[in-house]
């Protein structure tokens, strides 16, 4: 410390500390104003705060406080008269656009999942997963039980699939391949996208029972419910077989390494010799890698579930351990990655 540089105070710096410390303070603003759906009453046009607490049934002046500090980071503009409309930022707090980030707000802004990440502090300690220690259940099963963290949960997935889509089109050939499982597939999103670009191929989407409960009637009104199977089952315990293509996005980052390769042995089992393995993933050090974003869904995983992300070798030696060969990692424009492996 005594050879340290003095350092002259750096007003810019202390600012920018000063605002990563009150961040927390943002996002629990942005989620009541999420909750309240103040960006859809906005959608027609500029609408006074005690108009819009009239709706809410909220307190006219402590609305007002809120979308006024709101207004302070443009996620809504105050006009005369205690005014308010939307903005290019809140545009995206609308439920009903593409790219809509309201389930995200929501899902971020939860109790059982901020409650969880105000108790960092004892997963660094222990290493423990914090949720399960703090609630006394997974993160899983509370997904199970509240149905509306479920639901915000399901549709912070498929915006997010929505936004990346397009870009794994862009990079991945399907063509060489006939029939696609989308493991943890979820919202099948995807799954539907790539059939819909490739019309001979077939699709499994494969999630848990009260996931596949939830997406069935959307599935049955998609143009390619014709060539997409519907199973619902545990990845622990088996995964459908004879495919060519088994996607997991979003799967393995979700678990620590020996969960991680029970469900990668569970897809070696399946798989057609001939087939791949695509691990769709935030892959720390791959190219084109977001950092900031993929580290912090890092310490997310350390909260939430006891999973990570991780760098290009940690997912090779987990392809190897569950016999498959890392062929490429081919990076998109977002930041996440495909892992392609064949099997062994
Ligand atoms: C983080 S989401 C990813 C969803 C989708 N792949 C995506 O990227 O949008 C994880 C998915 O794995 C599913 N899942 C979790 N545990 C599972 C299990 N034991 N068997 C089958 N699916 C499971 C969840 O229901 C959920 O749909």
């Amino acid at each position: 410390m005594e050879n340290q540089p003095k350092q002259s105070h750096n007003i810019s710096h202390h600012l920018v500390l000063s605002q990563m410390i009150h961040a927390y303070q943002q996002s629990q603003a942005i989620m009541v104003a999420a909750k309240l759906g103040i960006a859809d009453l906005l959608k027609d046009g500029p609408k006074t705060c005690d108009e819009l607490a009239e709706i809410c049934q909220v307190h006219p002046e402590a609305l007002y406080r809120l979308l006024r500090a709101l207004a302070s980071i443009h996620l809504f503009e105050e006009k005369e008269n205690r005014t308010f409309s939307l903005t290019s930022l809140s545009h995206y707090l609308r439920s009903d656009v593409e790219g809509s980030l309201r389930s995200t707000a929501l899902m971020q802004g939860d109790p059982y999942h901020w409650g969880a990440w105000g108790d960092l502090m004892e997963g660094i300690i222990d290493g423990k997963v914090v949720f399960n220690h703090k609630y006394k259940m997974s993160v899983y099963d509370y997904h199970k039980e509240n149905k509306d963290f479920g639901h915000f949960f399901n549709q912070t997935m498929f915006t997010h699939t929505q936004a990346l889509t397009k870009e794994i089109l862009n990079e991945y050939d399907f063509s060489p391949y006939q029939t696609i499982v989308d493991v943890g597939g979820n919202h099948g999103y995807l799954l539907t996208s790539i059939l819909q670009k490739y019309p001979n191929t077939q699709g499994i989407l494969f999630d848990q029972p009260f996931v596949i409960k939830t997406v069935q009637n959307h599935i049955e009104n998609n143009p390619v419910r014709d060539r997409i199977k519907v199973v619902a089952g545990n990845f622990f315990e088996s995964i459908p077989a004879n495919g060519e293509v088994y996607i997991l996005k979003h799967i393995i980052h979700g678990f620590h390494d020996e969960k991680a390769v029970e469900i990668l042995g569970n897809c070696r089992k399946a798989i057609k010799d001939h087939g791949v393995l695509l691990i769709i993933e935030n892959v720390i050090d791959a190219p084109k890698s977001h950092p900031v974003f993929s580290r912090f869904l890092d310490l997310q995983m350390l909260v939430m579930s006891g999973g990570r992300e991780r760098t290009v070798a940690e997912y090779e030696q987990l392809l190897e351990y569950a016999g498959f060969k890392t062929e490429r990692i081919i990076p998109t424009q977002s930041g996440t990655s495909i892992i392609e492996a064949k099997p062994f």
